[in-house]
């Protein structure tokens, strides 16, 4: 039997769907995974991709099974695993061999990875996948870190599973080292902020409008064949309208409210924040989703505080609120997508990747979390615009925040007003309208640090004194 073309650890929700589309593309794939069970049964139901399989119970057989120079993708839970993993696959190696590493990694320790084989003869390729189990399966958008001839090695097969957007791949090589996990954590952030977004809208129409489950989700996709057309919100409107076969009640309904988390989107906050970047969209999401795991706390302050006295929620117009609504999602996930950009903006010159704005803005139109209609006008203004300062300063997206923010306004005075939270449809206000007035407040903040901390500033007028009169003694 002829060696497989490629090889795969990890026969997860992700790696068992990915496994499946390599075959399915016509290559002869060797695959791993930890709990020889799994391995066995993933296939067993292979069906007819069987034959272009090898299922491997030991690391040595694995390997052996992979025609040299091996690409194997690693696809396990992200961590310290994949440095055991790795370090199990080193000693059956040969020179050539990529390792490439396809979770949801901290670039951190992607670099530090790449890094550790620098003279072992053997590569290491840092690669974000979204798309969850269908875009593994049926075409993911795919990040590509390492050298830019490793990615040469396994453009091919990599191009052929990718999800395609008007006929172009969703698969780029972006930057050395951990410049593809880097993008994936900003994709997550966002996705974050998106589904943050989604969920305080939700709120207003669930406890404002008092809007049951099922007419909610009739909104969410009226709104899917307009501006706001996307996978977030055509998964809403699913999640949204379907029932619970316990109860016969909308699931909605019968979730709790816990969202989990497992690092992407705290990372995108950390580095944004290392780098001095506001990312406040993603930030807000990140700490709503800490603030909703307090379940017992929160129950345990409304019985204390209660709920905000404010009165009825009054809306005189209800279809122009609605509208409203959709404007406001649409301005503030164009602030979150600015925030998200201008991150990585500032990680290329911070790692020296030069990451390509708009082949990211590309690669994510399709196969992704995020994928949305929206992604090809961004793809579109970077392209016309690729060293623009921000998003929202390029013309076409200018226009949209201009048409849009009155709305987002009107919407988060509201849910302010009626005692409703929205802490990211209010991070977006507070980013435009902070963005966008060339005379802040931080003069005062300076006067504050030169005041007690001798700390200095620079003047209006340009003139070289940089103390206040502030009588100490000691700053004048
Ligand atoms: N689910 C999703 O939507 C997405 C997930 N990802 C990322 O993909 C990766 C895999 O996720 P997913 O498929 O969902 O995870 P699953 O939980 O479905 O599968 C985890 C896999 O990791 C293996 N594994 C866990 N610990 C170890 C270890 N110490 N050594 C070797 N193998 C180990 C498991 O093997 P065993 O069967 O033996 O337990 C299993 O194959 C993660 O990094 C995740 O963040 C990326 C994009 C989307
Ligand atoms: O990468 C993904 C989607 O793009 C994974 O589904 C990831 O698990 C999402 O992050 P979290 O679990 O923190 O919500």
């Amino acid at each position: 039997m002829s060696q497989a073309e490629i090889g795969l650890i990890g026969l997860g929700v992700m790696g068992a769907n990915l496994a499946l589309n390599i075959a399915e593309k016509g290559n002869r794939i060797a695959v791993f995974n930890r709990t020889v069970e799994t391995t066995r049964k993933f296939h067993a139901d292979a069906g007819e991709l069987k034959s272009r399989i090898v299922p491997c119970e030991t690391i040595e057989e694995f390997v052996a099974a992979i025609r040299p120079p091996r690409p194997i993708i690693i696809m396990i839970k992200a961590g310290e695993s994949v440095d055991q993993q790795m370090e199990a696959l080193k000693p059956h190696l040969a020179s050539g061999d990529i390792m490439i590493d396809a979770g949801n990694a901290n670039f951190r320790d992607t670099m530090r990875r790449f890094d550790s084989l620098k003279d072992t003869g053997l590569t290491f390729i840092g690669m974000g996948v979204s798309g969850g189990e269908e875009g593994a399966r049926h075409g993911p958008s795919i990040m590509v870190g390492g050298t830019e001839e490793s990615y040469a090695r396994v453009e091919e097969v990599l191009t052929s599973i990718a999800a395609k957007y008007d006929g172009e791949p969703c698969v780029a090589w972006l930057g050395e080292n951990g410049a593809g996990h880097f993008v994936k954590t900003i994709h997550n952030g966002i996705e974050y902020a998106d589904m943050q977004m989604i969920a305080e809208i939700y709120g207003i129409l669930r406890d404002g409008l008092r809007m049951t489950a099922e007419e909610i989700g009739e909104v969410f996709g009226t709104w899917n064949r307009g501006r706001l057309n996307s996978y977030l919100i055509e998964i809403t409107e699913k999640v949204l309208k379907a029932t619970d076969p316990l109860t016969g009640k909308p699931m909605v309904d019968m979730i709790l409210d816990k969202a989990g988390q497992k690092g992407t989107g705290k990372w995108s906050a950390i580095e944004a924040q290392t780098m001095g970047v506001p990312a406040t969209g993603i930030e807000a999401a990140v700490a709503a989703r800490s603030i909703s795991s307090m379940k017992e706390e929160r129950e345990t302050a409304e019985k204390i505080l209660g709920l905000p006295s404010v009165g009825e929620f009054q809306v005189a117009d209800k279809a122009a609120f609605i509208t409203d609504l959709e404007n406001a999602l649409l301005a503030a996930k164009i602030g979150a997508y600015a925030q998200g950009f201008a991150v990585m903006s500032a990680a290329s010159k911070e790692f020296g990747w030069s990451l390509p704005m708009p082949t990211i803005a590309r690669i994510w139109r399709a196969g992704c979390i995020i994928r949305s209609q929206f992604l090809d006008e961004i793809t579109s203004a970077f392209t016309k615009a690729p060293d623009a300062a921000n998003l929202i300063v390029t013309p076409a997206f200018a226009a949209l925040v201009k048409e849009t923010d009155g709305a987002l306004r009107r919407i988060v005075s509201a849910a302010v007003l009626g005692g409703l939270p929205v802490p990211a449809l209010a991070s977006a206000l507070g980013y435009f309208d902070s963005y966008r007035r060339g005379r802040g407040t931080a003069n005062v903040i300076q006067a504050q640090r030169d005041f007690f901390g001798a700390h200095g500033f620079d003047r209006v007028d340009g003139a070289d004194s940089h103390h206040g009169p502030w009588g100490s003694g000691l700053n004048g």
